[in-house]
């Protein structure tokens, strides 16, 4: 309280011939128009966590940094938010106001007690950062986008960094496991999320390395990364970006950076057998989303069309796979999948879950061993054919996709979802996939299953099992009235109907004739017995795993997406979509 009262101050400001009334109290640094008659007008409040810098003179950063160094003057530069032109995600911008004091006593005193207030509001704010930046991400233009678009804001914001362009794959990984990080606050990466996963692999090693803890046992608690990991968006897919700050901007990331922003955020480690394979913080999938990988890698020619391309010949390939899964299953009372709640700034699950998990103020002095003071709970086993077996840390939300996987997945409660799609019609498996694009219900569906999960294991069954299916030949769920309705309006619509007539051994038709040379990879060869995995965008060289979540195992500097930003599309403006959130333009 005491603090809070040493760092009011409150004065008559200018900017231009205007005269504020500038207020800083508590949380706030406010100012207020005041016109001739003493009347108030606007006022401008920011948070003093979201002031960048505040200096001495008449300052401008762009297009270059110029300073007029007047004695009454001072420039306060802070986040300012605005619409990002589509209907989800607000920007960071950087805003900047010149205020003349009548004297330079005051000004040294708004300039000293600014400072002193936003040091006491944000202390994660980083000094000194390493950067990684992977020349080759996304469009090729990590390079400019660091220097012309973030390398202002850090000088501005007094940061210094230590910038290595690399030179090969795995250059930012083998650097954090090898090297000296003394004196880092945090490591930002300018990429997408290949460069972004190295970086996770790097950190989460060494912190393991110097913690004397093996990563490869899966019943280990891994200890949380002390840095703090920036993402720079600059690649093809900038998912883990999009998820953790709710658009893909390399200013608005910059900015949260500098406001030393932290976002807790879960990690799934991978084993085969008793090794590591990976670790995962989006999406892990077999069948569909791993043959859509491995398909797409064949395409790379195709640049990010090649993802569309794969989905649609995987989908027409009209794949299942057998196999068994067990899971443990998260506390039902915390949340649930199905909750239509959504992982928001400030989310208070994922708060809840940083009390349990760091029961004491300091969050990496006193790890809390999740997996041995937890109580373990029963592993569920099912199994049978699938189309997809996909595990998700996050919501997993992507432009193309606004809510995601599983639109009420949170970032750092400690768990992951499991969904599992059971084998089904062709138009089942689309009307699946279709409603990822649009705010229907993914897991209303009869052959639709998910669970909150903290481990999962998933094995192959044995060739008998296999035999028994193909003699059967059942599917699970069935088809209802209202897709059988759904399939036949699909149907109609040509391309899709050579799947219903492949079966039947009718004969092609000429547009069939035509699709085959693309469809021959996929359909003419005999159907193989097994999927891959896909982690993150890699293909696992194994099928049998084990995944394990290790909650809050690293922090971004982020905040979630915030509050008021709209994250779904069903168009309507000021309206309230079905999970709770509001479009705001
Ligand atoms: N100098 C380099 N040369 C070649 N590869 C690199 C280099 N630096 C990083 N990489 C690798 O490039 C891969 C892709 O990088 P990144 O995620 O930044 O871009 P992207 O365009 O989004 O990638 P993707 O091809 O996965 O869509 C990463 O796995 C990373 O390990």
């Amino acid at each position: 309280m005491e603090m809070e009262t040493e760092l009011r101050l409150e004065s008559s400001l200018w900017v231009g011939n205007k005269r504020y009334r500038a207020v800083l109290s508590g949380w706030h640094f406010n100012w207020t128009e005041v016109d001739k008659k003493n009347r108030d007008k606007k006022t401008i409040s920011v948070p003093v966590a979201e002031v960048v810098g505040v200096e001495e003179g008449r300052v401008e950063i762009l297009p270059r940094k110029s300073v007029e160094d007047t004695d009454k003057d001072f420039t306060v530069f802070y986040v300012k938010r605005s619409s990002s032109g589509s209907s989800y995600g607000l920007l960071w911008r950087l805003g900047r106001i010149q205020f003349s004091c009548p004297s330079r006593v005051l000004r040294d005193q708004w300039t000293k007690h600014l400072r002193t207030a936003l040091k006491t509001h944000s202390p994660l704010r980083p000094n000194r950062l390493l950067v990684f930046i992977n020349p080759f991400g996304g469009k090729k233009k990590g390079r400019k986008i660091y220097h012309s678009l973030v390398a202002p804001l850090f000088e501005l914001a007094g940061i210094s960094s230590h910038v290595i362009v690399t030179e090969r794959a795995n250059q930012a990984r083998d650097h954090l496991l090898k090297k000296d990080l003394k004196g880092f606050d945090g490591v930002v990466c300018v990429g997408g999320d290949g460069m972004f996963s190295e970086i996770l692999h790097g950190l989460i090693g060494r912190t393991q390395q110097e913690a004397g803890l093996s990563e490869n046992d899966p019943t280990v608690a891994l200890q949380p990364c002390p840095l703090h990991i920036g993402i720079i968006p600059a690649g093809s897919t900038d998912c883990v970006c999009y998820a953790t700050v709710g658009v893909i901007d390399p200013v608005t990331s910059a900015l949260h950076i500098i406001i030393g922003d932290s976002q807790p955020l879960d990690v799934c480690s991978v084993h085969q057998a008793s090794a590591l394979m990976r670790y995962s913080v989006s999406l892990l999938g077999y069948g569909f989303y791993g043959d859509v990988l491995a398909e797409s890698e064949k395409h790379r020619w195709m640049g990010p069309l090649r993802y569309d391309y794969s989905g649609t010949m995987v989908y027409l390939s009209n794949r299942s796979y057998a196999g068994i899964v067990q899971y443990l299953p998260a506390d039902p009372l915390l949340s649930s999948p199905r909750d239509r709640t959504r992982c928001l700034s400030g989310c208070s699950v994922c708060s809840r879950t940083t009390e349990r998990l760091f029961p004491h103020s300091s969050v990496y002095s006193s790890h809390f061993n999740q997996f041995s003071s937890d109580s373990e709970g029963e592993w569920v086993s099912v199994e049978g054919r699938f189309r997809c077996v996909s595990l998700t840390c996050m919501s997993s939300s992507c432009p193309k996709s606004p809510l995601g996987l599983s639109p009420s997945a949170h970032l750092a409660d400690g768990t992951g979802d499991l969904i599992l799609v059971w084998d089904t019609h062709p138009l089942g498996f689309l009307k699946f996939l279709y409603r990822h694009t649009s705010t229907q219900d993914q897991f209303d569906l009869p052959f639709v299953e998910v669970h909150r999960v903290k481990a999962v294991r998933f094995s192959l069954p044995s060739g008998k099992e296999e035999e028994a299916y193909k003699e059967t030949g059942g599917l699970r769920g069935g088809i209802d009235e209202e897709e059988r309705g759904y399939i036949e309006t699909v149907s109609r619509n040509g391309s899709q109907q050579h799947l219903a007539e492949r079966d039947t051994g009718q004969e092609m038709t000429n547009e069939q004739k035509m699709a085959t040379p693309f469809l021959c990879g996929l359909c003419c060869s005999k159907v193989p017995a097994k999927s891959v995995w896909n982690c993150d965008g890699e293909i696992l060289s194994s099928t049998e795993i084990l995944c394990r979540i290790h909650g809050q195992l690293v922090r971004l500097y982020a905040r979630g997406i915030e509050e008021g930003a709209a994250v779904h599309n069903c168009g309507k403006e000021n309206d309230k979509c079905q999970m709770g959130c509001t479009l705001i333009k």
